[in-house]
């Protein structure tokens, strides 16, 4: 989700400075502050990242460079521009900063107005990367997850679920004779119904490491990490159900008088050399079960 107000990460241990910059920037931006490397690390990686770091290059207990080392070969903090502030005005030495992965470097003393610009430069450029990631994992007509998320999420889970050896679901969820739909109240009408049952859904998964994506056209999948067989079976009929609650009218359908959804089940405790594909295809042939056994169900793999 792209922020209203950006944030920026001080990373300073002289106190006058601490509160010139925190003074300037505290206008425009959330402010947040660490007196020390392992500090910065931490802080860094928290749940509520910063979209921009201000790292001084003196540092008391982990040199500058080194942490700009460390944030930039960190999967989760690469993606955070850095900014260096040194009083070292010297040509290699900017060079060396920028190759450990730093986008600027401003040398002490600074001009108050040319440290804004550039902060501001990089804070937008950091939205516009923000939202064009945001929109390439999204799915467009009913703002779910796509495809793709969800394809990088179920591999890390299930390489998750594989080393602490836990259980990992999957519920795959189909709209039930949905040509039929579309063929009795128009595409749009379709349209607006896969909205409804997107926005059902999401409504009733709550767990925070849980993934609801829209899979397919009128398929939903939902990745749900240390819940086993039985708990997932609930949780897939629960979402069934809240999906028929909303009575959307089906005149169309030889189920029922509203729009329902068949649900397929799987759940594993994956084996280092087991495909996460053999969890899809698991819930997927429970799917094809509740197609097979009259629609409006949910079915669950046993293997
Ligand atoms: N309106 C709309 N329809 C879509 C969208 N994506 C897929 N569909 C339609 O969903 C329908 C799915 O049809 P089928 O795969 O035959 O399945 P079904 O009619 O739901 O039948 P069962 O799955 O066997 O219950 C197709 O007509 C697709 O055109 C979409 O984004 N909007």
């Amino acid at each position: 989700m792209v922020k209203e107000k950006q944030s920026v990460l001080i990373i300073e241990d002289e106190e006058v400075n601490i509160r010139v910059l925190g003074q300037i920037l505290s206008r425009e931006f959330n402010i947040d502050v660490a007196t020390c490397g392992r500090d910065a690390l931490v802080r860094a990686e928290q749940d509520e990242m910063p979209d921009l770091i201000l790292l001084d290059v003196t540092m008391p207990d982990i040199d500058g460079y080194e942490l700009c080392r460390q944030l930039s070969d960190n999967e989760k903090t690469r993606h955070i521009p850095i900014i260096l502030i040194t009083s070292e005005d010297q040509e290699k030495q900017e060079a060396y900063g920028l190759s450990l992965g730093a986008v600027d470097y401003i040398v002490k003393p600074f001009s108050v107005p040319v440290l804004v610009a550039r902060v501001r430069t990089h804070l937008q450029l950091k939205r516009q990367r923000d939202m064009l990631s945001d929109l390439s994992v999204h799915d467009s007509l009913t703002g779910l997850y796509n495809r793709r998320k969800f394809d990088g999420y179920i591999e890390a889970e299930w390489r998750r679920a594989c080393r602490n050896q836990t259980s990992l679901a999957l519920v795959m969820l189909d709209v039930d004779l949905f040509k039929a739909y579309n063929d009795h109240y128009g595409h749009m009408a379709g349209d607006r119904c896969l909205q409804r049952i997107a926005d059902c859904l999401l409504a009733n998964i709550q767990r925070s490491g849980d993934l609801l994506a829209r899979y397919g056209g009128e398929e939903f999948v939902a990745v749900l990490p240390e819940l086993d067989r039985h708990d997932a079976t609930v949780l897939a009929q629960k979402l069934c159900d809240a999906v028929a609650a909303l009575t959307v009218p089906h005149a169309a359908s030889t189920v029922a008088d509203h729009v329902t959804l068949s649900g397929g089940v799987a759940a594993m405790v994956p084996d280092i050399d087991m495909p996460s594909s053999q969890l899809i295809e698991a819930a997927d042939s429970a799917l094809y079960a509740a197609k097979k056994a009259g629609r409006d169900c949910v079915q669950v793999y046993v293997g």
